[in-house]
């Protein structure tokens, strides 16, 4: 097995630590989330009482077949805490999200959470965001002209597809497009200029929002907290 599945199935396991009974917890999306699951549905069988709020259609069907007890996001007053994956983490805890495609929802459900822990393999904690293209939702209609109007940042958008012929549609019913930055000096502010472009629904730019960043490493996980 490669060290990358055992460093996440670290962290998720690592994650599932910080949820007792009577919590409604987020459920993130991605890989890592989904050993987090694993680990999550032997608590339950167990006798750990939770409701999970998926951020994602797969991570829904998954939780499903697992076992663990899903709730209607519209119906809860809270979440006490979400647990999700990244595609980037800098040291100040910003991150990029979105690689699946699950961007929106993680940041409705994420944004919503009393607290939030990010599980990630140690290749993802980078020292400034950019090298991993930053995903971008957009609406379908007119997508060439927001990506034109991204461009003007000096980026190439690249429309995500699932082959030559078949765009990638998110559980929104939208397209994203991957920007590479290569280096994003002000995550924040870059988040908030992409923001007023027409077409524009969400950045996979997560700032300030993580509370705790448990990533794996050589098997072991590193907990960090974020300075306040
Ligand atoms: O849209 C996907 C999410 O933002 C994931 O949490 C992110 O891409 C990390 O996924 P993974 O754990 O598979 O690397």
């Amino acid at each position: 097995m490669d060290y990358s599945v055992i460093n996440k199935r670290a962290a998720g396991a690592a994650a599932v630590d910080y949820i007792v009974s009577g919590m409604t917890v987020g459920l993130g999306s991605g890989s890592t989330v989904d050993y987090m699951l694993d680990k999550l549905a032997e608590k339950v069988k167990e006798g750990l009482k939770v409701q999970g709020v998926p951020t994602s259609k797969k991570t829904e069907k998954l939780a499903k077949h697992l076992g663990i007890p899903i709730v209607d996001f519209a119906t809860i007053t809270k979440v006490d805490l979400a647990i999700d994956g990244a595609d980037e983490v800098d040291p100040s805890f910003h991150l990029i999200k979105g690689g699946g495609g699950s961007l929106v929802r993680e940041k409705i459900v994420d944004a919503n959470a009393q607290q939030l822990i990010i599980i990630i393999d140690e290749t993802k904690k980078v020292p400034q965001l950019g090298t991993y293209p930053l995903p971008i939702e957009i609406v379908p209609f007119g997508w060439q002209k927001t990506a034109e109007a991204i461009a003007a940042f000096g980026v190439e958008p690249k429309l995500r597809k699932l082959s030559e012929q078949d765009v990638f549609v998110s559980d929104n019913g939208n397209y994203i497009l991957d920007c590479p930055f290569k280096l994003i000096e002000d995550p924040h502010s870059l988040h908030q200029q992409l923001k007023q472009l027409v077409g524009v629904i969400e950045t996979g730019l997560f700032t300030s929002m993580a509370d705790i960043v448990i990533a794996g490493e050589e098997g072991k996980v590193e907990k960090l907290t974020k300075e306040k």
